[in-house]
């Protein structure tokens, strides 16, 4: 049984999700989703940009209450946002990835180019191999990773992945769904 929103402990959820400026039906969803990270005394952790899609979900989470957490890299730190909670300068990329594993609570996907697709991988396979049992949420705004699902069904079904689609990876239609999967 879920609990109440009340009684529920405060995650650090790590966002992955786009740089670039997008179309609002997906800026509107995240815009939704970030509120409700916020109001429900969750903490950010993501990124650290103030840019795109990044800046969208920070700023949603911060209007409503919620805890930045930025994970920035060396050659990025001149757009890091300034004002989050906390901000770590990682040296590289695959440092700033385990940081924002190891801060994390729980990861959730939302939709991205590249940069989100590495961040969302490494994650899986990381899962994959037991390195960590974080829940990983793949947020599908406006079916954007049904290609992606398709994909990893077709792993899956002939015999590509050595665990269950379903213990590596949930699909959520929309904010609300993504955070009822992780009881948060
Ligand atoms: C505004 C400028 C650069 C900002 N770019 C990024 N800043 C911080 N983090 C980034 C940036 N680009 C990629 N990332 C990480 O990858 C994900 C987004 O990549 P995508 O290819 O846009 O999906 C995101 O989760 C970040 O952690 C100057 O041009």
């Amino acid at each position: 049984m879920a609990l109440e929103p009340s009684l529920r402990a405060p995650l650090n959820i790590c966002v992955f999700c786009s740089a670039a400026e997008l179309d609002a039906v997906y800026t509107d969803a995240a815009r939704t989703f970030a509120r409700l990270l916020g109001e429900r005394g969750h903490s950010l952790v993501w990124g650290g940009s103030d840019s795109g899609l990044m800046k969208v979900v920070a700023d949603g989470v911060q209007e409503a209450g919620g805890r930045l957490i930025g994970i920035s890299v060396e050659f990025l730190k001149n757009v890091a946002r300034a004002n989050a909670d906390e901000m770590i300068v990682t040296a590289d990329l695959a440092e700033r990835k385990a940081a924002m594993l190891a801060r994390s609570d729980a990861i959730v996907v939302m939709v991205g180019g590249t940069g989100t697709l590495d961040e969302a991988t490494e994650i899986l396979e990381l899962r994959k191999h037991g390195m960590h049992t974080k829940p990983v949420v793949i947020l599908n705004t406006a079916g954007f990773y049904d290609g992606l699902r398709e994909q990893m069904r077709r792993m899956e079904a002939e015999g590509f992945l050595p665990v269950p689609l379903d213990k590596l990876v949930s699909f959520a239609d929309d904010g609300t769904e993504a955070l009822e999967l992780l009881g948060a």
